[in-house]
Order: structure tokens, then C-alpha cells, then sequence
């Protein structure tokens, strides 16, 4: 499970259809996709036409949403799409979307995973928890009223999460009779903006969810004038970004020890890859051990990928806590006192400069001292200097630590390089950010705590990249099964051979 699906408490799914063979051309790595919009922007009719129109709901759930339907029907005389989404009472009865939810479907080509995110401004806390997962994002506008600044707001978010695809789906263009101009000065509008922002690849689609036009089916008969793809060929032909990550990383969640000389830890995998042998460094403190064994709960295996909750063993005693990492000697996370990172602050109190926050990233927690440098002009896409940062503003920071930081830039490793902040006095969670990667200050190590830091060369770089590549392929990693009783007797070997 990846760390998103953890911290979306209340996922609500809709089955995927009944398993097909697989084509021959079929893409078997799904998408992820966001979509983001404004409140009735039409998020949850889209969703729910895709879902329908790829035949993604079960009968039972058709005859359902039938029935629910009845006396609530549009003038179209349509079902209520937006009621196959209803996975939430509250959102029933307040009439709005209130959590992450993920939704799965799939067409011959490939399949698909949907975070259906909230559009209030409150709740970008959520859209930034869907996001961070997401290889598209879809920003609906509503054909009659354009990009507002809350699609300006969720761009930039998407595109700072590491999003580099967006589709721009002008929602409800039957209500503006199909007009061609306002859709080429909604679309042109939206391209110079996300060409601001560093986006390139950029669809837009004439939609309209409630009919289903240009969703999964041609809307050709009512736009004769579009002649570009369906959202789902777009869906289709997108690309997945590379998870693969440099460095093996393991944010130790708990030290295990069920005897005397045993000592396992353990966590999720957060990037990389670890078999025995391996060198391994664990941080802060810099000692350095080799991995005796992998476990997990019935396996011992000869490797572990990213997303691989597993149990390390090392080869001696040495001092690891709650909070540590372990990672590769040869690609190693920076470890500092000050960072510069980029956050979306998300409560009505905002950050103040010099107030001192719990920091939490993996299952790390340490004080900071945050200090805003700049907030982004949403309308300029201009950074304009800042001492204070108010809900919902976007803005660069420096962190600043009492004892050393371990972070990657976050393009590099979305776990490693992301983090919330916590107020201390409420427990709120008041920002939500992401490591750029500058190291800001080297000076300020306490004595005996500086050590070398790696910085790989590019080339290096690239060539432990595709080793970390070639060694997570899934059908290297021999996995041996065992029954519980073999997995009890490593279990104690284990334990003896240390
Ligand atoms: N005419 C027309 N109406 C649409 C279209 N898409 C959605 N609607 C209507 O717009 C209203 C809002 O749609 P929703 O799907 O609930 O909007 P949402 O963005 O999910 O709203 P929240 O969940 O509150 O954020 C509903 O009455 C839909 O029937 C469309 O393409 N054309």
C-alpha cells in the first residue's frame, strides 16, 4: 500500500468489471489520474459517466443508481451520475464531496485509478493527498465561466506535485450551445497559464459529462467542429511516471524485538531496492551495517522494492530508532540543519515566521522553525516576497532544524522528499510540502555530526537508475513461499545467527 492509500482514510471503491484476458497491446501499469475543479464544475458526473460508459458498475449498482435516480432526473431524462459516487453519507447529506475517494476502471487499452478530489478551498489538504500519487491531472472548468483563480490554484499544486500532464475538460459546453469561441479562449487561456508553469503536455476537450459527449464517446454530432481525441483516448495515450527511485530508503516505523538477540526493522520500503549483502548506512547517526536478512510476514525473500513492507536484518548491533533511515551507502538522501521546500498552507492561521512546528515526514518527527521567503501571485504566476503565509497560499520557505534533517529533493523521491507540518498547540495540520533540494546551509552541523555527503554526478546517477531498474523488475526478485510453521523456524534462525 502506498503511502496516499494510507492516509486516505475513507477510500470508497467501485469493483473493477469482471477480469478480461489481456490484449495484447494492453498497457497492465494503470493511470492515475486527479481531477480538480470547482464546486458544480460537474467532478462527479464526469466520473461517474466514466465509470458507466466503460462499463466499470456492476449491475447491482446500476439498478441502484436507476432507482435512486427516480424523481431527481435532469431534464435529459439521464440518471444522476454523480450519485454513483455517493461512497460518503456526509456527502450525501451536505451535498458536496468531502474526502479522497479512489475509483477503478479500465478499457482494452489499459486501466485507470481516479482520485475523485473535493473542489472547496478547504479541503486542497485532500486535493494535494490525491495528487502526489497522480501521473495526469484533469482541471474540469465550467464552459460558461471559464478558468477561475481556484483552476489556477489546483494547476499549480498539480504541476508542483510533479504533475506533467494535463487535460483541460470544458465541462458543460451544451450550455453555451456548443460554442466553438468560447471554448478556443477557455483553452488558450488555460495553455498560456500552464505553460507558466512549466506544462507542456496540455488537451483540452469540449465536454459535456451529463450527455457524454467527448467523454468515452465522440461528441461529434453535437461538435462537428472538434475534431481532437476523447477524454479517454487521452487517457489512454498518457503516460506513467516512473516510480523508480535512486537510493534505497526505509523509514524505520518500529524496532523489532521478540528475544534477547534478535533485532528486525522494520517499515515500507520509500524508494530503491535492498538484498542481503547490501551496505547500508542508517541516519542520522552514519553507521554503517550489511543486510543479513529480508522478512516478511510469511517470506524471506532475496530483495525488496519500494512499496515493500518488510523487516530488515543486519549483520550487527548497531543503534537504530523509530525515525531513523536506512539507506544505500552509494546514493545517500542530504542530510542538513536548513532545507528550502515549497508548501500549500491549509488552515485559516496560515504560518507565522519564527514559530516553531512539528515536522513530519515518514515516520520521522522534528521540530522546525519555518521562515515564508515568497507567496505566488496566482493571476501573475509571479513569486512576490512574503513574511507570512495565509491559508491556501503557495509559497517557498526555509526550514530550519534544531538537530539534522533527512530529506531527497522531491522530484527525486516523493516520499522522502515530502512532508506536513503540525501546529504543536492544536495538532493541525497546517501545511502540506515538498523538498526542493537545496541544501541551504552546509556550515551548523554539531561537531562530529558532519560527515561527507554524496552528491551523485549526473551520469552515476543514471547508471544506478537503471540498476535499480533491472533489479526491481518483479520476476527477478525470487520470492520463496513458505508455510507458517518453515516461516517460524526462519524466524528463530534468524534470531540464533545473531
Ligand atoms: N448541462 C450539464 N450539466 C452538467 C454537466 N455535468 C454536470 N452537470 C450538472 O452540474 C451539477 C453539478 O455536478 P456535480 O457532478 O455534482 O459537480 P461536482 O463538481 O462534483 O460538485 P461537488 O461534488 O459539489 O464538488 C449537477 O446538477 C449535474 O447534473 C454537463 O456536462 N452538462
Amino acid at each position: 500500500m502506498t503511502a496516499a492509500q494510507t492516509a486516505v482514510s475513507a477510500a470508497t471503491v467501485v469493483s473493477l468489471p469482471a477480469a478480461e484476458p489481456l490484449k495484447a497491446q494492453r498497457d497492465t501499469t494503470p493511470l492515475r489520474l486527479i481531477t480538480c475543479g470547482s464546486v458544480d464544475d460537474g467532478k462527479s458526473t464526469l466520473i461517474g459517466r466514466l465509470l458507466w460508459d466503460t462499463k466499470a458498475v456492476k449491475e447491482d449498482q446500476a439498478a441502484t443508481l436507476q432507482r435512486d435516480s427516480t424523481g431527481k432526473q435532469n431534464d435529459l431524462g439521464l440518471p444522476d451520475f454523480a450519485l454513483l459516487l455517493d461512497g460518503l453519507q456526509a456527502e450525501r447529506e451536505q451535498g458536496i464531496t468531502i474526502d479522497v475517494a479512489y475509483r477503478y476502471f479500465s478499457t482494452d487499452k489499459r486501466s485507470f485509478i481516479v482520485a475523485d478530489t473535493p473542489g472547496h478551498e478547504q479541503y486542497t489538504r485532500n486535493m494535494a493527498t490525491g495528487a502526489s500519487t497522480a501521473d495526469l491531472a484533469i482541471l474540469l472548468v465550467d464552459a460558461r465561466f471559464g478558468i477561475l483563480e481556484q483552476t489556477r490554484r489546483h494547476a499549480t499544486i498539480a504541476s508542483l506535485l510533479g504533475i506533467k500532464q494535463f487535460v483541460l475538460a470544458v465541462n458543460k459546453i451544451d450550455l453555451t450551445g456548443y460554442d466553438r469561441a468560447g471554448f478556443d479562449k477557455i483553452s488558450h487561456d488555460f495553455r498560456e497559464f500552464a505553460l507558466s508553469l512549466g506544462v507542456k503536455q496540455i488537451t483540452a476537450i469540449p465536454m459535456s459529462a451529463l450527455k457524454g459527449e467527448n467523454v468515452v464517446y465522440s461528441g461529434q454530432a453535437a461538435m462537428p467542429w472538434y475534431s481532437g481525441p476523447t477524454l479517454v483516448e487521452t487517457l489512454e495515450l498518457a503516460t506513467v511516471r516512473s516510480s523508480q527511485t535512486v537510493g534505497f530508503r526505509l523509514s524505520v516505523q518500529r524496532v523489532s524485538r521478540p528475544g534477547e538477540s534478535f533485532r528486525g526493522y522494520q517499515g515500507t520500503v520509500a524508494g530503491g531496492s535492498v538484498k542481503p549483502g547490501d551496505s547500508v548506512m542508517i541516519l542520522p547517526s552514519g553507521m554503517v551495517a550489511n543486510v543479513s536478512k529480508i522478512v516478511t510476514f510469511d517470506l524471506v525473500r532475496n530483495a525488496a522494492v519500494a512499496g515493500d513492507a518488510i523487516t530488515l536484518v543486519l549483520d550487527r548491533q548497531v543503534d537504530v530508532a523509530r525515525g531513523d533511515m536506512i539507506v544505500s551507502i552509494d546514493a545517500q538522501p542530504q542530510v542538513g540543519l536548513a532545507f528550502d521546500a515549497q508548501i500549500v498552507a491549509l488552515q485559516p492561521e496560515g504560518i507565522e515566521p519564527g514559530k516553531r512546528y512539528w515536522l513530519k515526514s515518514g515516520s520521522r518527527r522534528q521540530r522546525v522553525q519555518v521562515q515564508p521567503l515568497s507567496q505566488l501571485e496566482l493571476k501573475t504566476g509571479t513569486w512576490n516576497a512574503a513574511q507570512r503565509l495565509y491559508m491556501n497560499a503557495i509559497g517557498k520557505v526555509r526550514l530550519v532544524f534544531d538537530e539534522a534533517a533527512i530529506f531527497d529533493p522531491y522530484e527525486q523521491n516523493r516520499l522522502s522528499g515530502s512532508f506536513i507540518l503540525i501546529d504543536p498547540e492544536t495538532n493541525n495540520t497546517v501545511a502540506g510540502g515538498m523538498v526542493t533540494g537545496k541544501r541551504t546551509e552546509l556550515g551548523g552541523l554539531h561537531n562530529g555530526e558532519a560527515r561527507v555527503i554524496l552528491s551523485l554526478p549526473a551520469d552515476l546517477a543514471e547508471q544506478i537508475m537503471a540498476s535499480e531498474l533491472f533489479a526491481s523488475r518483479s520476476h527477478e526478485a525470487e520470492v520463496r513461499r513458505m508455510t507458517a510453521a518453515e516461516a517460524a523456524d526462519l524466524w528463530s534462525s534468524a534470531a540464533s545467527d545473531i
